[in-house]
């Protein structure tokens, strides 16, 4: 009645996340529904009471049975409470059931998501649209959607008890409520809608220039600019007042004194009805019934105001449905990885790229483009190349962050899309620029690439990761609380332990980003150390920023454009005088002045 099939449709597809749980709902929306009945049936007894007072007038002492009516009343009025709540304990259970499905299933599904998928979508906003659509779905089961059954069963019942006693007055009563609706919709409907629509883009612009404003705090104060300089925020929060006051001013104020008048006094029309019919009353000898049916409009157009209110209410709810839905739907709308029907074990620890394109999805030119390459079990492939080349990228499709858009990346000699992705995470270590830390213990963060590893194994790795003078300066050595007050580590400190922690896991196949931006030069000196404990050994792929690194390396990739430009070792490459040369060339003037520069500062 209230709301129109797509809504309906929102709730219901809420519902389904209510499992075993969900009759609960129905039952509790069925009580909340038979409650409101309930509490009719103290305005009939009104009625019963008045008409048998009116009768005996002016000796009230004969009208026995007035007293009976006021207990029905009371018992009436006592069990609609007592079922409301029952019903709202029905539907808060169904909402806590409901609530805490979506969180499971919400994140059980985007355990499923491939990891480049975290890259665009933070984890704290996944987590931030799941809390957001959980609060808003229990609200909504536990107490909109028992709001709206009600007002249903509400407008039914006075609809029909309007009617049953002097349908002239209940006309008169019903009027103000129509006059009412009316002027609400009004303010929605037409070409206000346009100004309302207006109104909330300017106030959505509000926010997000507000938002934009926050986050760029650290670089307003850097810069000693004052708010004033954040011209947009300032713009938007002006054009935001002139639409909310033009709204206020313009379309709202007319109709919305129409609206509380009519909602709040339902007698405007009831009175004038009365004094019209009265004269036809008397001539007709039933005046006591026609004073009795007065005295009940007069009581019951209370409700209506009552009524009102909680249409708005209820239209609010189906919104606060809409919006939760959209909310899970777009984490449910998160990729997954395809997991394969019958994988396979590789074979080795080659890593084979055998013309390997991939294009990011909204991305307009490939990212890689045929892409071919082999590192041969124990041999260490360096990538190198201009920035956005493609080197992060093709990295990317080892562990399967992203899935090849065509071509194969082979592990072992089978595609990874074939194996176990547990297999495949056992198999291959990476270490990239952003390798997060938890808001945990140096211990446990190390640990969680091999969760039954022995703290003298934790230890151990740690060491090899050169991370002793870490241990050393934390108050609690490895069993400090990492990113709690005073212990915080600079970014080649973290780089550091996201080493032992690729140590520990002692996989044959290590993907890392050689990236030393964060780090001092005493810092480098160690994550070099630590670099060459981790690939000893094993299958490397690595991403190459500063050539120094790469001249051992048994195969150097030139990628450019998403291209391989050029491919061989460092000798093969620099004696072929291509791009790679250049490269060098830059590389070792750079170090020169560098160098120059710094014999001049001394
Ligand atoms: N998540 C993403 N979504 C869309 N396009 C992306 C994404 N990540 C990278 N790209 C694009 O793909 C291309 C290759 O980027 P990639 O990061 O792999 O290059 P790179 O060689 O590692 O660069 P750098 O040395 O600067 O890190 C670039 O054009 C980049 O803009």
């Amino acid at each position: 009645m209230f709301y129109g099939k797509k809504k309906k449709n929102d709730v219901r597809e809420l519902l389904e996340y209510g499992g075993s749980r969900k009759w609960l709902t129905f039952l509790g929306l069925a009580l909340s529904a038979l409650s409101m009945l309930l509490t009719m049936i103290p305005y009939i007894c009104i009625w019963l009471a008045a008409r048998d007072l009116i009768a005996v007038a002016p000796d009230w002492t004969r009208a026995e049975n007035v007293p009976q009516y006021g207990w029905m009343a009371f018992v009436f009025a006592a069990g609609g409470i007592v079922l409301y709540f029952l019903g709202l304990m029905c539907t808060h259970l169904a909402a806590f059931r409901t609530a805490s499905n979506i969180r499971k299933q919400g994140v059980s599904h985007v355990m499923k998501a491939p990891l480049g998928y975290f890259d665009a979508n933070a984890s704290g906003l996944i987590r931030g649209r799941l809390d957001a659509a959980a609060a808003d779905t229990e609200t909504l089961l536990a107490h909109n959607l028992a709001d709206i059954v009600g007002t249903v069963v509400l407008f039914t019942a006075m609809i029909v008890l309007m009617f049953v006693f002097d349908w002239r007055m209940g006309a008169a009563c019903l009027l103000s409520a129509v006059i009412s609706v009316i002027a609400m919709f009004s303010m929605m409907g037409g070409k206000n809608a346009a100004l309302m629509a207006e109104y909330q883009a300017a106030q959505d612009r509000m926010t997000k220039a507000g938002t934009e404003y926050v986050r760029g705090i650290p670089v307003v104060k850097i810069f000693q600019q004052t708010v004033y300089s954040f011209k947009a925020f300032q713009q938007a929060i002006e054009d935001y007042s002139s639409k909310a006051e033009h709204y206020q001013a313009d379309v709202c104020r007319g109709p919305q004194s129409v609206n509380l008048t009519f909602t709040e006094g339902a007698f405007v029309f009831l009175v004038p009805a009365a004094l019209f019919l009265a004269p036809g009353a008397l001539a007709g000898g039933n005046f006591a019934g026609f004073v009795t049916n007065f005295a009940f409009y007069a009581v019951f157009s209370a409700i209506i105001s009552t009524a009102l209110a909680r249409i708005m209410f209820a239209s609010a709810g189906t919104m606060l449905a809409h919006t939760s839905l959209g909310r899970i739907n777009k984490v449910m709308e998160a990729p997954t990885l395809k997991v394969p029907k019958n994988p396979q074990r590789p074979h080795g620890n080659k890593v084979e790229f055998k013309d390997v394109s991939f294009t990011y999805d909204g991305g307009q030119n490939p990212a890689l483009s045929h892409v071919s390459f082999t590192a041969f079990s124990g041999q260490t492939v360096a990538l190198v190349g201009p920035s956005g080349g493609g080197k992060t990228t093709a990295a990317s499709l080892i562990p399967r962050f992203w899935d090849a858009s065509s071509g194969s990346v082979e592990v072992g000699g089978v595609d990874v899309r074939q194996i176990d992705p547990h297999v495949l995470m056992d198999q291959v270590a990476f270490v990239f620029q952003n390798s997060r830390l938890f808001k945990a213990s140096v211990l446990e963060n190390v640990r969680a690439a091999r969760p039954g590893a022995t703290r003298d194994q934790v230890l151990e790795a740690l060491k090899a990761a050169q991370c002793q003078d870490i241990l050393e300066k934390l108050p609690e050595g490895m069993d400090t609380q990492i990113g709690t007050e005073g212990t915080y580590l600079s970014g080649g400190e973290q780089q550091r332990i996201a080493l032992a922690r690729a140590i520990l896991k002692d996989a044959p196949i290590v993907v890392l980003d050689e990236a030393t931006a964060f780090a001092d030069p005493e810092n480098e000196v160690l994550i070099q150390k630590a670099f060459a404990t981790l690939t000893k050994g094993r299958t490397v792929i690595m991403i190459a920023h500063r050539l120094s690194t790469v001249v051992g390396a048994d195969k150097i990739i030139v990628l450019k454009e998403g291209r391989v430009a050029e491919a061989g070792t460092h000798a093969e490459l620099t004696a072929a005088g291509g791009l790679y040369a250049r490269m060098w060339a830059d590389y070792n003037q750079a170090a020169q002045w560098k160098l120059a520069s710094e014999k001049e500062a001394e």
